[in-house]
């Protein structure tokens, strides 16, 4: 890497030619700051990647790298350099003064944008996803958040950092059976074990991305994570309502419904989704787009005021559950993607949640069916083609689409100066059988970058300290959405530490090419930005309490191990106080106990695959080897059956359950230890603010002195 790239201009890989200017954003592994590249007096943004809170493996950043420096398009953000500055790796890049979308509508649009601006954006966002999948890559993280604006209107698609590549073998075609995404964007089939899945996970994340600017936030990202997922794999596809979101024109309805159809398969290629109607018709984004910005502040302004609107929200909310909700609406606000762990939080989140409650609203199957049949009248002339089918159980009709460099103004113009789209309502109680399979520590290569990266010497040889902005606040905070969101972008604390604790699940059975053939689907690879790995799912509801340290609600407001069965039972609250005494004692009714009792089933159902999921992959061999490096307690001997496999299974499962117990606890106290030092550092970040305002205040008095 290091100097590169296909523009004329060349940036040198040395971090003193930098000036880091304001931060202008943040994401779960990355701030982005505004810098003059010196010997040009050039604009640009670097993005500097911290390693260590990077939850990717170094070969993962460098590829992120690679790949946008090979970029030649005008609706794709790429690097002009790479090189690594201490413990970072920094990125350069066109600077794109206005931000990405999610910032827009978070500041001034928090409904979202008009038809026509969407329109735009998204036909732009879509020559980007066309240009990419030809050339082989999957983005696998379309989103508001990395949909970039410059000043005059310009569209690019931004952020490779979980990009694939479809036609590569091995390694990373490998990577394909990982999750990576951000929940609420995720296609189903890539929050389905085992299942692969192709480009047109993007498709899916470009209709959701289309929800998103139409409503100002995602679909589902008011539920927490874990119900995000179960959500998206059990419901009927979110879309535009055809009452509810009547601003809209019915064309961007079916363009939207075209995207979010379930089965890969039936959804259209960029291609051919280029040709509908919808962005035949759209106008020029110069035209559309550039409006948007009129009157705001220029964008590290906007990027500041979010920021401390996010440490207000924190600094007031003193209880911890009210803490973590604030984090999890503020992650969301910046756009942030990873994991948020704290599922005690996730679980009373959704216990409190019913998938219908309050979507009064909800798209039927009627009208689902009407959209894409309208859809596919315009498509194929009204007759259905022979992929288009109904899905009783789904009841889903789903149809086969055949398929800047920035300069700095010298002017400087900027310087100084309904969400309820969810879906019909589940279409069965039965709960997703989410079968985990696997645990094999992946092997996570690593070591120098490659050729060509630079390295610098040390930190102190880089300009690395930005200068902070002055703030103008303004105020627009009133404009802010004020309904919590739990998911959509989710929260790890520490990607490093998750990291560390965490052994990416792998497949028994090695991953699957064949994206169509999920009869043979054995693995659960969840890796990137997303680590579910053993410690977040908790399977030790039969672990005594005293191995795990749970908190109370009034202790830390960060409490681990994701738990899809807890979670599912204490769906229901009004239970755990009743002693199984008093069940049993006929004062419960059966209508009262029967949705519990179900619960119950799924639950243990859900955890008894888990477990033999994981049994099944664990060899004895690995369990014997571990034991003996102290690792795991040793095996015991099961003297009435001796050999038998229900016994090994049985012992096994002891041995799994007791390590989870003890990654669980590690977990505990690194996310303690994270509360602190976040809690540590929004406190000196107010006082440096407090002192730097009253810095200015001094200067000014001496300069009118
Ligand atoms: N070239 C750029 N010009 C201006 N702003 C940018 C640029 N690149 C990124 N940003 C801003 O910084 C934010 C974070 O950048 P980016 O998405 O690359 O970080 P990240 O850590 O990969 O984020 P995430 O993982 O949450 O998607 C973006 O949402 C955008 O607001």
């Amino acid at each position: 890497m290091g100097r590169m790239g296909i523009n004329s201009k060349q940036y040198s890989a040395n971090s003193s030619d930098y000036k880091l200017l304001e931060e202008v954003g943040y994401g779960a592994s990355a701030t982005v700051y505004r810098a003059i590249y010196l010997p040009l007096n050039d604009v640009v943004a670097v993005k500097c990647l911290d390693l260590d809170r990077c939850n990717s493996n170094l070969d993962d950043i460098r590829r992120e790298a690679q790949t946008m420096s090979l970029i030649d398009h005008p609706n794709v953000i790429r690097a002009y350099c790479s090189f690594v500055v201490e413990r970072n790796l920094w990125v350069v890049m066109p600077f794109m003064a206005e931000g990405s979308c999610l910032h827009l509508m978070k500041i001034a649009y928090p409904d979202g944008f008009e038809e026509a601006a969407i329109a735009s954006i998204l036909k732009e966002t879509l020559k980007a996803l066309e240009y990419l999948h030809r050339q082989g890559h999957i983005h696998r993280d379309v989103k508001a958040g990395n949909i970039l604006l410059d000043t005059n209107g310009v569209v690019k698609l931004a952020d490779f950092g979980v990009s694939a590549c479809m036609f590569d073998t091995g390694d990373r075609q490998r990577a394909r059976n990982t999750f990576v995404g951000t929940p609420c964007w995720m296609a189903p089939e890539v929050l389905q074990p085992g299942s692969g899945y192709n480009f047109k996970a993007d498709i899916w994340s470009f209709g959701i991305t289309a929800l998103e600017l139409a409503h100002g936030h995602a679909p589902f990202s008011k539920y927490p994570p874990m119900k995000v997922l179960l959500m998206t794999i059990q419901n009927a596809p979110p879309g535009l309502d055809y009452d509810r979101d009547k601003k809209f024109s019915k064309s961007f309805k079916e363009m939207v419904a075209m995207c979010l159809v379930k089965d890969p398969t039936k959804r259209p290629t960029a291609e051919k989704l280029m040709k509908h109607s919808f962005f035949k018709h759209s106008k020029p984004p110069e035209l559309s787009v550039k409006k948007l910005f009129v009157d705001l502040p220029p964008l590290w302004n906007r990027v500041k005021a979010l920021q401390l609107k996010d440490a207000a929200q924190l600094a007031m909310k003193r209880m911890p559950s009210a803490e973590q909700e604030a984090i999890s609406q503020s992650e969301y606000q910046r756009g942030v993607s990873a994991w948020n762990f704290d599922v005690e939080d996730l679980k009373a989140q959704a216990s409190l949640v019913r998938d219908d409650d309050d979507m009064p609203e909800t798209r039927g199957e009627d009208e689902r069916i009407k959209t894409i049949a309208e859809s596919n009248e315009k498509i194929h002339g009204g007759e259905l083609p022979q992929d288009v089918c109904l899905n009783r159980k789904g009841k889903c009709l789903e149809i086969e689409v055949q398929e800047s460099g920035c300069q700095e103004k010298k002017s400087m113009e900027k310087e100084n100066g309904s969400s309820n789209e969810m879906t019909a309502s589940t279409s069965e109680n039965d709960m997703v059988q989410t079968k985990i399979k696997t645990v094999k520590s992946r092997q996570t290569q690593s070591g120098p970058l490659t050729p060509g990266v630079a390295f610098s010497p040390s930190l102190s040889e880089s300009s690395g300290i930005p200068e902070r902005p002055e703030i103008e606040i303004q105020p627009i905070t009133d404009k802010f959405r004020k309904a919590p969101s739990f998911s959509g972008p989710l929260m790890l604390p520490n990607r490093a530490s998750a990291n560390s604790l965490s052994a990416p699940i792998k497949s028994s059975g090695g991953f699957k090419d064949s994206l169509d053939d999920k009869s043979k689907a054995n693995l659960v690879q969840i890796k990137g930005r997303f680590s579910v790995t053993s410690e977040n799912l908790d399977l030790v509801k039969d672990i005594p309490l005293s191995t795990v340290q749970r908190r109370s609600s009034q202790g830390s407001p960060l409490r681990k191990s994701a738990s899809v069965g807890e979670w599912i039972v204490e769906s229901n609250q009004t239970l755990p106080s009743q002693s199984p005494k008093e069940f049993s004692n006929g004062n419960m009714s059966t209508s009262l106990l029967m949705p519990h009792l179900q619960n119950l089933v799924q639950q243990t159902s859900i955890q008894q695959d888990l477990i033999m999921s994981l049994l099944n992959i664990l060899q004895p061999a690995e369990v014997v080897d571990a034991a003996q490096n102290g690792k795991l307690p040793p095996l015991p001997r099961c003297s009435e059956n001796n050999g038998s496999v229900e016994c090994a299974a049985s012992d096994r499962e002891r041995l799994l359950l007791i390590k989870i117990s003890e990654l669980q606890s590690r977990m505990i106290n690194l996310t303690d230890e994270l509360t602190a030092e976040k809690m540590k550092y929004m406190q000196l970040q107010q006082q440096l603010n407090g002192i730097t305002s009253q810095e200015e205040n001094g200067d000014r008095i001496e300069g009118h002195a």
